[in-house]
């Protein structure tokens, strides 16, 4: 595996869970997108949404991908909103292979509901929210080399599946 693994998805699709995994399983090092950007502002998602706002996020963000996709063989998981900008999109697809995760609302609204960190999805509604965001992004994850529902399936099982299509691609 001589290249970069990019995970894209909407949110609660799995994509850390099942970065983490991947990453092992390929032995490669794991850079979760959200995560570093926490690291090196030293505060919270909901912080940097709250003091400067979701345009000054998707800066953060771009900048982080840009880093991540010049460095060396990874899995680099991503944030949900990371196919928002075309310059994203195109980042990821030119410089690695790029697999997205998918579940139905009900699965995602199962797996983010007692969470409170992700400031898009807090209010109220949650279904309403999801379904909303969803329509607004509606392509922006079509792009990938390889789609995965992971509704219902294990850890395990996605991560093997993921491994396999990647030795055949
Ligand atoms: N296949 C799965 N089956 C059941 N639960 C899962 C599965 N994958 C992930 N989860 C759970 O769903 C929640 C959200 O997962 P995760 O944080 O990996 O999503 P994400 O795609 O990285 O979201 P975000 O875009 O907000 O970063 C976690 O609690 C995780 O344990
Ligand atoms: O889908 C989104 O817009 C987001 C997803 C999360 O991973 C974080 O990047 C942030 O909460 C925004
Ligand atoms: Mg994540």
């Amino acid at each position: 595996m001589g290249a970069r693994i990019f995970l894209i998805g909407f949110m609660g699709t799995g994509k850390t869970t099942v970065g983490e995994q991947l990453a092992s399983a390929l032995d490669v090092p794991l850079f979760d997108s959200d995560q570093e950007i926490v690291k090196r502002e030293g505060r919270s998602i909901p912080e940097i949404f709250a003091a400067d706002g979701e345009v000054h996020f998707r800066k953060l963000e771009t900048a982080m991908l840009t880093e991540l996709a010049a460095g060396g063989p990874a899995v680099i998981t991503t944030g949900g909103g990371a196919v928002l900008a075309a310059e994203n999109r195109d980042m990821m697809k030119k410089s690695g292979f790029v697999v997205c995760l998918t579940a139905t609302v009900e699965e995602i609204v199962r797996r983010v509901e007692n969470d409170p960190n992700r400031p898009l999805l807090q209010g109220g509604d949650l279904k309403g929210r999801i379904l909303a965001l969803q329509e607004a992004r509606a392509g922006l994850y079509e792009f990938a080399d390889l789609a995965l529902d992971t509704t219902g399936r294990s850890l395990a099982d996605i991560v093997g599946e993921i491994v396999m299509k990647l030795s055949a691609s």
